[in-house]
């Protein structure tokens, strides 16, 4: 079944367009949800993250201390890919699960921040890169997360550049303010159910 993978940076809007894809019919892997799911019910992995950075990395009730951890990685390249190293694998057996049971669709996509940086969009027949300026998805992750515009920065800064991204991607959604992202969401999908009838 054809794969569409879709990135970008932080505060993009990409969990937003992909919604626009779900409404169209499409089944969507959110890769980061995933993360968070996994990180709460692999014991194995569990067992890795707090070896790596300590029992508060969960509270006692089980849940992911995420405000902690995010502390750590933000902050040191290497925590981070620690983190990536112990997680990653375990989101992508959670995709080919998942890719497995869907029956039916004429195309599948998958929603990742690090859809380039972790490799995966190796695994994609097609990649969008949904892209805004800085400067708004700054505004757009401190209203919806109240984080420090540092905070946001602190995370752009470990992800590689929309510049990098849009080369490397085969598709643009422009999110910010300029062009409507439903038309483009539109002709995406007629191309993506062309491409998926050959
Ligand atoms: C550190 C954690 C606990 C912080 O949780 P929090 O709820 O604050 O953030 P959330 O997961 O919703 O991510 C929000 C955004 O932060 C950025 N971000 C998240 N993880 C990473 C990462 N490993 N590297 C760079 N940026 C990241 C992305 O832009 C992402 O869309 C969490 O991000 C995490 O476990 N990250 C590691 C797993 C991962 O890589 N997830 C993303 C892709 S699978
Ligand atoms: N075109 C838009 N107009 C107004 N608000 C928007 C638009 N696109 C996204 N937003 C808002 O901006 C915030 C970030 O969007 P979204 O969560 O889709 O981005 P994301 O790329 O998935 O972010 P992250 O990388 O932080 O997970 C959300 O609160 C969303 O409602």
């Amino acid at each position: 079944m054809l794969k569409i993978g879709i990135t970008g940076n932080i505060g993009s809007g990409k969990t937003t367009v992909s919604r626009v894809f779900e409404i169209l019919g499409i089944p969507v892997f959110y890769a980061d949800d995933a993360a968070k799911s996994v990180m709460v019910k692999d014991a194995i992995l569990m067992d890795g993250i707090k070896a790596a950075f300590g029992q508060e990395s969960y509270f006692d009730n089980g849940m992911l201390n995420r405000r902690y951890i995010a502390s750590i990685v933000f902050n040191d390249e290497g925590q981070l890919a620690k983190l990536n190293s112990l997680v990653h694998p375990a989101v992508f057996r959670a995709f080919d699960e998942w890719a497995a049971q869907v029956k039916n669709a004429p195309y599948i996509m998958k929603e990742a921040a690090l859809l380039f940086e972790s490799d995966s969009y190796k695994m994609c027949d097609r990649t969008i890169m949904v892209t805004a300026p800085l400067e708004l998805r700054i505004k757009r992750v401190m209203r919806r997360d109240g984080f420090s515009r540092e905070e946001v920065l602190s995370r752009e800064a470990r992800q590689f550049t929309e510049e990098k991204k849009i080369e490397l991607a085969d598709f643009v959604i422009k999110n910010d303010d300029t062009e409507l992202v439903i038309p483009q969401v539109l002709a995406l999908h007629e191309k993506f159910i062309g491409l998926s009838a050959h």
